[in-house]
């Protein structure tokens, strides 16, 4: 058995989107929370049924997720982050944990906004869904090591979190937070290479993704440098050097760099 949270916590999320739904998804698929012990509340009707959908109760307001939740998960985008933290800051006491995960958004205006709760920031990525998240946290000012520990956990339970300075978290969201929207371009763009070159839709398709998730599990399990791996699969005058060769003349690798710092330094005029 993983990690399970305490049976009295109580997990709320603002914001019903995306994000909250991979999290709280798999929440629930790997046991941590049963979905009844899960409360939300978005303004969208559509997004209060997914999560109806899937056995938990949505709130009928920010302030009463607030009211019935001890971890709370800010999950709207940046720009709304004040907004509802002042709707739920009347019900928000020492006692909560609030957790943030909007890109951008400092401790310090977190923990202004929100009415002497301790804070942590997180930056996950969608893969929570799946339990392969690859995340980040920064605990604030006020927070335990208790709060840290928890978070932890609850992340850990959705694939791998690590603890950095909050100065990193927006390199954290430019290389694994909008990681995974570079390699979905990346498989589509394989898969399209394959269609091109003759293959059938679904079979380019997964033979796409598959190489992506095959390639990554190399990495990661046999700890070998990724330049070694990729010697290792390119022979002599062979097809590998060939495909390698154009994606330098490309510019392959300086793209990845700058759209890692691009989307760096977009966290950066966030924060402001
Ligand atoms: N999408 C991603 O891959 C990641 C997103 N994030 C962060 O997660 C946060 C949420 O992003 P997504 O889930 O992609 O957005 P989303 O747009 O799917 O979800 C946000 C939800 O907030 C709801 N909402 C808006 N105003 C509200 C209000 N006043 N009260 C209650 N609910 C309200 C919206 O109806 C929507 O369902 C953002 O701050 C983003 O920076 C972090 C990591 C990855
Ligand atoms: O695009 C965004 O701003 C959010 C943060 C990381 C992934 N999606």
């Amino acid at each position: 058995m993983g990690f399970e949270l305490a049976e009295s916590t109580r997990l709320g999320f603002i914001g019903a989107g995306q994000m909250a739904e991979a999290i709280a998804r798999g929440l629930v698929n790997k046991g941590v929370i049963p979905a009844h012990r899960i409360t939300t509340s978005d303004i969208s009707p559509s997004r209060q049924k997914v999560f109806q959908g899937f056995g938990v109760s949505v709130q009928p307001s920010n302030a009463d997720v607030a009211a019935n939740s001890d971890v709370l998960i800010v999950a709207v985008k940046p720009q709304y982050v004040p907004v509802v933290l002042s709707d739920a800051s009347s019900q928000l006491t020492k006692n909560h944990l609030v957790v943030s995960i909007a890109a951008g958004v400092a401790l310090k205006d977190l923990e202004s906004w929100a009415g002497g709760a301790r804070v942590v920031r997180v930056m996950p990525n969608t893969p929570c869904l799946v339990g392969e998240t690859a995340a980040a946290l920064s605990p604030g000012t006020l927070a335990t090591t208790e709060d840290v520990e928890l978070v932890k956990g609850l992340f850990s339970a959705l694939g791998q979190i690590h603890v950095v300075k909050e100065s990193l978290l927006n390199a954290v969201t430019g290389l694994s937070g909008s990681g995974p929207a570079y390699v979905f371009i990346a498989i589509e763009a394989l898969a399209d290479g394959g269609v091109a070159a003759g293959l059938p839709r679904d079979v380019a398709r997964s033979l796409a993704a598959q190489t992506v998730l095959g390639a990554a599990k190399m990495v990661i399990e046999t700890g070998k440098h990724p330049g070694q791996l990729k010697d290792e699969v390119a022979s002599p005058a062979g097809t590998t050097i060939a495909g390698i060769h154009e994606l330098e003349k490309a510019g392959f690798r300086a793209a990845l760099m700058n759209a890692v710092i691009a989307a760096t330094k977009r966290g950066d005029e966030m924060s402001g």
